[in-house]
This record gives C-alpha cells, structure tokens and sequence, in this order.
C-alpha cells in the first residue's frame, strides 16, 4: 500500500484573450459539454466549470473574472479581486492562441499574472489545428520570451488543440502533476456546480461579510447543501428552497454573525434572500445555518481553499 502514489486534487483556471478557447478546452479536458452561464454577477469569485475525475486525482477547473485594463480606481479594485482569485488557485493556465500573434493585451495579462508569485503558471498554445508546424515553433519562442521579458517562470509551454484532440490528455496530465496532494472535493460523476447554486453561495457570503468584513476577513464560507424547487406548488406561485451551511473558524465568530437573539443572522438571511429572488427571479425560501468548520467534513487543509 505504500508503494501507492498519493492522490491529488486541486483547482485550475484557464485565462487568456476572448476567444482564446478556454472554453472549448475546458470541455475538451472534462470530456461532456458543462453548463455555461452567461449572466455571471460581478459577484460571484470563482464558478466552477468542470471537473476532471480519475482515480488518482480530481481536477477543479474554475472561471474567474476578467482581468482589464483598469481606467478608474474600481477598475483597479476590481483587478486586485482577479488577483486574489488567481492566488487562491493551484495553477494558472493562459491561453495564447496559435493562430494569432501575442498582443499588447497579452502582455498585460501575463505582466500582472507575474506579481501572483505563489501560483504555478503555465502556458498554453491553443488552436493548433489551426497553424502550420514553423508557425506553432516561433509562437512557443515568442511565450518563452513573454515570460522571460515579464519574470514569469513557465512550469510548461504546452501546445494543445481542442477541437482535433492533440495533447489534451497530456495538458490534464500535466496540471495534475502540479495539484497538492489531498482528496477528492467533489463526489465522482459531479461535473460541475450549478451556476445557481455558487450564486446563491456568494450572494449570502456577501451578506454574512456586509459590516463585519474587518473582524471576519476571510472567515467565511457559504456551502449550499440543498437547491430545488418545492412540490406542489401552482406553477404561478414557485418557491425556491435553498438549504445553506455558512461556515466560520471559530466559536467566536459565530456569535458575530448570529448575532444578539439571531437578530444579525435574519438580517442577513433576509439581504442574501432578496438579492437570490432579485437574480434568479423567483421566491426564495433560505434556511441559514451557521457552522464552525472544524465540525466540518473535509480535509481542514481543503477549507483553506474557500478562503478560510
Ligand atoms: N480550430 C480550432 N478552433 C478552436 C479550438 N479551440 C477553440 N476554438 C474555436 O475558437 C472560438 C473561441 O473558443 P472559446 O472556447 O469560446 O474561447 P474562450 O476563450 O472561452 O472565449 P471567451 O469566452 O470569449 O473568453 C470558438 O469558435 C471555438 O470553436 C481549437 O483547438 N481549434
């Protein structure tokens, strides 16, 4: 038994230029189309895409936002956020497609990638189908110099096409080799996180953070257990039930979100509640418990990664 090798999980997200083929390398590596969202809120961190299963490992493929060139100070802020989340996973993959040449764009990308010094980054060449074999050659010698000019030390420089299959099994294999060791964090067969259910996560984080953030930092944890809607309802008259667990370090930290009499924890049920019904349109019907995460579940190590 010992001789066994370890088993690994960790997450991993793709970034790169619109159109670069995250997505269809996503799906690609995960092997089944994944449910897409297209009306993401600002606040919603990270969205799991997909997730790669094999015996060994588990590979958690997440989308975070955007990264842009920031004109104002909220664009500034908004771009530490981007920051924070690429902190927060195991390994960055960008995404340059083989068919275009590394741009201005690009360049800030992987300018502002080089300051998050603790996550591992690799390169991708996507699209090779779509170039000849000198192209691809110069195209991996120009990521090799972007990331020389900008201090980003490629853990690899993989070509890959999606879309003819080529290397698709080595990149997964690759990103694997970086995750930590740990166990799974997801049953098998669980493709992903319905986009609802990470929204309705956030949006009640959000809420539980909203006066306390200075004495709760990164204290908290929203994990929706239960997300349907109700039997037997007339059809004009739907409720959304939502079972949520809302996590915290400490006993201590538990009296500040409940609060005197539980009246600060109605006050945020009701905010999270009426942002959930605002978004998704329907009644909401929430049930907020608050737990401290040492009576949870998984590998402590793993809570670190949903910002504990
Ligand atoms: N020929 C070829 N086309 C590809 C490949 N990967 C992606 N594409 C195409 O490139 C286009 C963009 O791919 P997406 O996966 O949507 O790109 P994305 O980076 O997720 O795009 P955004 O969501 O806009 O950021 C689509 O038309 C894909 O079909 C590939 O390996 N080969």
């Amino acid at each position: 038994m010992s001789e066994q090798v370890p088993h690994r999980s960790g997450f991993a997200c793709f970034v790169g230029r619109p159109n670069a083929g995250k997505s269809t390398l996503t799906n690609a590596l995960v092997g089944t189309k994944v449910a897409i969202t297209s009306d993401k809120p600002q606040t919603t961190r990270t969205v799991v895409r997909g997730i790669v299963h094999r015996p060994d490992a588990q590979l958690i493929l997440v989308d975070t936002p955007g990264l842009h060139r920031p004109r104002t100070l909220l664009g500034e802020r908004l771009n530490d956020l981007v920051k924070t989340t690429w902190a927060e996973v195991d390994v960055v993959a960008v995404c340059f497609p083989s068919n275009e040449k590394i741009g201005p764009g690009d360049r800030f990308l992987v300018t502002e990638l080089a300051k998050v010094r603790r996550t591992i980054k690799i390169a991708v060449a996507t699209k090779t189908d779509l170039a000849t074999p000198d192209r691809i050659g110069e195209h991996l010698l120009d990521i090799a110099r972007l990331g020389t000019e900008t201090g980003t030390d490629w853990a690899e420089i993989v070509p890959v096409s999606s879309v003819a299959g080529d290397q698709i099994e080595l990149l997964a294999d690759l990103l694997i080799a970086r995750m930590p060791e740990g166990p799974a964090l997801y049953p098998d067969g669980e493709l992903t996180d319905s986009p609802e259910e990470a929204i309705a996560a956030e949006l009640i984080r959000e809420a539980a953070l909203d006066g306390v953030r200075d004495e709760l930092p990164h204290s908290i944890a929203v994990v929706v257990e239960e997300m349907g809607l109700r039997e037997g309802r007339p059809a004009e008259k739907p409720l959304l039930d939502i079972h949520a667990n809302l996590f915290v370090e400490r006993d201590s930290q538990k009296g500040i979100v409940i609060g005197h009499k539980g009246a600060r924890l109605r006050e945020v049920g009701q905010a999270a509640r009426q942002q959930i019904e605002a978004i998704l349109g329907t009644p909401v019907y929430l049930d907020l418990r608050v737990k401290v995460a040492k009576d949870w579940q998984r590998d402590p190590r793993q809570l670190r990664r949903l910002g504990f």
